[in-house]
């Protein structure tokens, strides 16, 4: 496979992936924490029911004593007097026609997701009808987004155009702009697929809670990855460790505040088990805030696929593969859904008790066990046998003394072993109550990992600290299954 195109820094390569379409490699080896995309967002935009509370200019989440509401439309707010400056002077931020725009488009009286897409096609065509250098890169990389539109697309572009001629007659453009409904419905596709959500801060969730404020920014269980920004994806956010997680909502669904598209993050494929996490740091007030960066959960040899997880961890395989299909328009095939997909079957045998009785069931577990254990030992090094191999993702690997369990996916094909799977989540997912986020090494060499949704982090004496309460889980399991498996036949 040739190269399309390499990355700045050398570390990534564009090649065509037959089933996937254009995916990101590694070109060299990538360390467990390293950050391999950094990078500048295309298009920033702030979900109709947070403009109060969401600088236009740079998603920062602002109280109600520093915001600086738009004096004009009422319908955007600042963080700062920098930041109103920025977004004024900028065609595809705030200036005076989208200021204008969004002022009609309030007007109108629409739902949240109408208003929702309607700025999506404004700030696009802002973009596009801006005519400077930057403004035509900016919308060259939006166009060069996957995104074949689909019937939904096209009737909402035909539903949704009126309403946009209308509001447009700010721009003073309306010939000159493509208001065509193909034009339009390719965009909205693109925002669709290639979109990154950006959750709300717990403050933001707060106030929409005591505000009632509804709407559709949310997106499910604060999944996505990258992509969908208004229903699926990539919710992440580093705004803060508390109980609940920043931006969740009672039915367990993530508020957003907004959305950004990004042109080479949007390359990065979808599998179940990633092998990168996404971090964004918009309240953080450190410059390039509006940056997404990703870091490698692991070490990366070269010509490793980039995989991010479109949909929580803590997902099960039907909503997966359903966020997968209905919102990506993919059917997921990776090596976890395989392996989970003959676990379905099997449990759907469950319901016949017999399947239960038999002693290969306690076998399997008592596998599973010691393989958990080996894994346990070689991550402290407390192994008896230091050096020697233990069972990983269904692969011999060596285990070196007091190494961290380093275990990088068996490759695409096949199902994975049960505990390969069982020790990826227990090691990447956050362990924070309710939390589900990803965690990565905070830095290359590190076996602090941090969580890319609460932020939390997690010693590896803490990760084996889970595998020990596992291990007592399926301990007790194992001893509630032989009560039943020595229980005479005739009194069932
Ligand atoms: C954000 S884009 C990723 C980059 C995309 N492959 C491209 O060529 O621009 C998301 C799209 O990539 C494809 N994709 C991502 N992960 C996939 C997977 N595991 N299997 C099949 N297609 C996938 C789907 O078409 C999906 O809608």
């Amino acid at each position: 496979m040739d190269a399309l195109t390499v990355s700045p820094g050398g570390v990534l390569e564009v090649r065509n992936h037959a089933r996937k379409g254009r995916s990101l490699y590694t070109s060299r080896i990538v360390k467990g924490g390293e950050i391999i995309i950094d990078e500048a967002p295309l298009l920033l935009l702030v979900a109709p029911e947070m403009a109060q509370s969401t600088c236009v200019a740079c998603l920062r989440a602002v109280g109600p004593k520093e915001r600086i509401e738009c004096p004009v439309c009422f319908q955007a707010c600042f963080c700062s007097p920098s930041c109103q400056l920025v977004a004024q002077g900028t065609p595809w931020l705030h200036s005076v026609p989208l200021c204008s725009a969004y002022k009609q488009l309030a007007a109108l009286g629409l739902s949240t997701d109408d208003q929702a897409q309607l700025r999506f096609l404004l700030h696009a065509l802002a973009l596009r009808h801006a005519g400077t250098p930057e403004s035509k890169r900016r919308f060259a990389a939006l166009c060069s987004l996957v995104g074949e539109p689909t019937e939904a697309e096209h009737s909402v572009a035909a539903r949704l155009a009126p309403y946009l001629k209308a509001t447009l007659a700010g721009l003073n453009a309306v010939e000159s702009l493509p208001l065509n409904g193909e034009e339009l419905a390719m965009l909205l596709r693109k925002e669709q697929l290639n979109s990154y959500g950006v959750l709300a801060s717990q403050q933001q969730v707060a106030t929409a809670a005591v505000l009632q404020i509804g709407g559709s920014g949310v997106c499910g269980n604060g999944g996505g990855t990258t992509c969908g920004g208004r229903v699926g994806a990539g919710c992440s956010s580093n705004s803060g460790g508390a109980e609940v997680p920043p931006g969740e909502r009672e039915d367990g669904e993530r508020r957003l505040r907004g959305s950004a598209l990004y042109a080479q993050a949007s390359l990065v494929n979808h599998e179940c088990l990633p092998n990168v996490a996404r971090f964004d740091f918009f309240d953080s007030g450190r410059p390039n805030s509006t940056h997404v960066t990703f870091r490698a959960l692991h070490d990366l040899p070269p010509g490793t696929e980039l995989a991010q997880s479109y949909v929580p961890l803590h997902w099960g395989l039907a909503e997966r593969q359903a966020q997968c299909r209905d919102v990506y328009g993919f059917d997921c095939t990776c090596p976890r859904c395989q392996t989970e997909s003959q676990w379905s079957d099997d449990e759907g045998e469950d319901d016949d008790e017999s399947e239960w009785e038999t002693d290969t069931s306690n076998e399997d577990l008592e596998a599973d066990d010691a393989a958990v254990t080996a894994a346990g030992e070689a991550a402290t090094g407390q192994s008896r046998d230091a050096g020697a191999s233990g069972l990983c993702g269904g692969q011999e690997v060596e285990m070196q003394d007091a190494q961290p369990i380093v275990c990088a996916p068996p490759g695409e094909e096949g199902p994975l072993e049960p505990t390969y799977l069982r020790l990826f989540l227990l090691k990447y997912m956050c362990a924070a109550p309710g939390c589900f986020g990803t965690a990565a090494p905070v830095k290359p060499g590190s076996t602090l990992l941090e969580c890319n949704v609460c932020g939390r982090t997690r010693s590896e004496r803490e990760f084996l600290r889970e595998i020990e309460r596992s291990q007592q889980q399926q301990q007790q399991m194992q001893m509630q299954l032989k009560k039943r498996t020595t229980r005479p036949r005739s009194v069932r």
